[in-house]
């Protein structure tokens, strides 16, 4: 039912044609058998001609048909899932950072890739079922209209059958919704494997350990839910199919006991079963796909209403301010939930001015809440108390995204595109390449219609490489959180003394996380952090204004 709601959102019209064709095709394919039925319990009596024309209708009718309901379902299935994929990649980048951090990108990754992927495996289906559908629908009509009182028995033993196989697939499918919550913890520990290869590798003992406590555990409990699961399923598609016999027994053999009935009623009945019994092979076999399909939609209805619950408001951001005066922030906060740690982590209340053409330093220990605050700045976060205004324009949901177009960032644990994207510049090669000499990265990478060459670089290259795609952004505001931790000693002193000040020089405000503190003399301003806390905000040169 879940799965028809889905294919419902994509197009109803579609699904109504669809179906409607399925319906005919499959009606047509049943009173194909039931003509075939009458002709040979007829003999040579009926008119072989006009028997003729309704069989060669039939079959047209019956081919025309089904190829337009499968042609409609496999396109509106396919439709479904790509935008099924579409919307929630789009609702995870509209979503609040702090949320999605929370739940963790296992959980994203599980839904992105094996919820997807069990849906899709499911609507793949749809076009099949649907005219196997249809068949055993024309076929029981045309039990119906050989006899009221058989069908009614068999609508009887229908009825026993349906309600054993739902009990058989309600077991088995809690059983796979209780394998679908490991396979959030499966995915965690298959990025362990993948990470932390070199860490694994190195040590026996925690290999050992890793393996058996994590992974094996996690791995056993998939597996015995879904052992479970799936026998259930195989149980019921057992007894599907043997309740189908007991059928065709039942009136071969039981029925004319019961009730007087002729041989072309009897024949009419036998042909029919034998024919529904592959549609209903068939249907009982995609039961499991469905109800995996089923489990996965629900994991995907709970990850898109939890999104929906934090998404951001959609903007198109307008032209940026390149000559604001005045950044300031006032009484910001951000706490982080304690499930994680003992206690709960938090920044704030912080005020904080900030002006153009300056190189700041922020400063302080480990977990002194730096990168937190670097959020907090660029607008990834937004605050939990407190105010942001550029230029005395608060920055609220309304205009975030515009505000965060103002800041080039490179994180600590920056991701690397392999193309520089969403640059319009007019000679981007030319300009990349112009960078790239300057990163000392030209001898190593090109770049060509937007593409670099490569990105399996070291460490250290590979974060020169994110500085070009900040310097080619040139916005506003640079902040770069550790950028020098990995460069050799050349290259940190050419960032520091040349990089930097060269930004500062051309208009631009830099804030530089840094614990390279032989380097801190050439900051205008030093702003210390202590425990979420500022412990000092140090202006070096007149021209930079501290509020604290
Ligand atoms: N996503 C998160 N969820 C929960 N707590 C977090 C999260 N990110 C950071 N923290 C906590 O916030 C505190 C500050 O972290 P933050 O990364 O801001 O420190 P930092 O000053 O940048 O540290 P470092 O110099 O080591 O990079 C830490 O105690 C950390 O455990």
């Amino acid at each position: 039912m879940k799965l028809i709601t889905f294919l419902i959102r994509s197009s109803w019209q579609m699904l109504e044609i669809a179906i409607g064709a399925g319906f005919l095709s499959g009606g047509s394919s049943a009173g194909l058998i039931a003509l075939i039925s009458r002709a040979i319990s007829q003999g040579t009596t009926a008119s072989v001609t006009a028997l003729g024309f309704a069989f060669l209708g039939l079959v047209a009718l019956a081919l025309a048909t089904s190829i337009l309901s499968q042609v409609m379902l496999i396109r509106l299935s396919q439709d479904a899932v790509f935008h099924l994929r579409l919307r929630l990649s789009r609702q995870i980048l509209g979503s609040k950072l702090a949320h999605l951090e929370r739940m963790g990108s296992p959980r994203l990754l599980a839904t992105l890739t094996d919820d997807v992927q069990s849906v899709s495996e499911a609507v793949r289906l749809m076009p099949f079922l649907c005219i196997d559908l249809a068949m055993v629908f024309g076929g029981l009509a045309y039990i119906i209209w050989l006899s009221w009182s058989v069908f009614l028995m068999v609508c009887l033993l229908t009825v026993v059958a349906l309600g054993s196989c739902q009990f058989l697939l309600n077991q088995g499918r809690k059983q796979l919704a209780l394998a679908r919550d490991q396979q959030d913890h499966l995915l965690k520990h298959f990025r362990t494997v993948t990470d932390g290869t070199k860490e694994l590798k190195l040590h026996y003992r925690r290999r050992q350990a890793f393996l058996r406590e994590d992974l094996q555990d996690t791995a056993a409990t998939f597996r015995r839910h879904s052992t479970q699961g799936l026998t259930f399923f195989a149980i019921t598609s057992t007894w599907g199919k043997l309740i189908f016999f007991f059928a065709v027994g039942f009136v071969m053999f039981a029925l004319p006991k019961f009730m007087t009935l002729d041989l072309q009623t009897l024949s009419g009945y036998i042909l029919m079963f034998t024919y529904l019994m592959v549609p209903m092979e068939r249907i009982v076999s995609s039961l499991p796909v469905l109800s995996r399909a089923g489990v996965a939609l629900d994991k995907v209805e709970s990850l898109g209403l939890s999104l929906e619950d934090s998404a951001e408001t959609e903007t198109i951001p307008g032209s940026l301010r390149h000559h604001w005066q005045c950044l300031r922030f006032q009484g910001i906060t951000h706490a982080y939930p304690a499930e994680r740690e003992d206690s709960n982590f938090a920044v704030g209340p912080i005020d904080l001015t900030l002006e153009p053409g300056q190189l700041i330093f922020l400063v302080g220990g480990n977990g002194s809440g730096k990168s937190t605050l670097a959020k907090l700045i660029t607008g990834l976060y937004s605050p939990d108390q407190g105010s942001v205004s550029l230029d005395d324009e608060p920055i609220t949901d309304e205009n975030r995204e515009w505000y965060r177009q103002h800041f080039s960032v490179v994180f600590a644990d920056f991701y690397l595109f392999d193309r520089l994207l969403g640059l319009d510049h007019e000679n981007l090669d030319a300009e990349a390449h112009k960078y790239l000499q300057q990163l000392r990265l030209d001898h190593k990478v090109t770049v060509n219609h937007g593409h670099l060459s490569t990105t399996f670089l070291s460490q250290g290259q590979r974060k020169r490489l994110s500085l070009l795609t900040a310097y080619l952004e040139d916005r506003p505001i640079f902040l770069f959180d550790e950028w020098a931790s990995d460069q050799d000693p050349i290259f940190k002193d050419l960032f520091y003394t040349q990089f930097l000040p060269q930004l500062r020089d051309q208009g631009k405000t830099v804030l530089v996380i840094s614990h390279d503190d032989h380097y801190f003399e050439l900051a205008d301003r030093i702003i210390k952090l202590d425990y979420g806390h500022i412990e000092y905000d140090q202006v070096k040169q007149p021209r930079s204004v501290s509020v604290v």
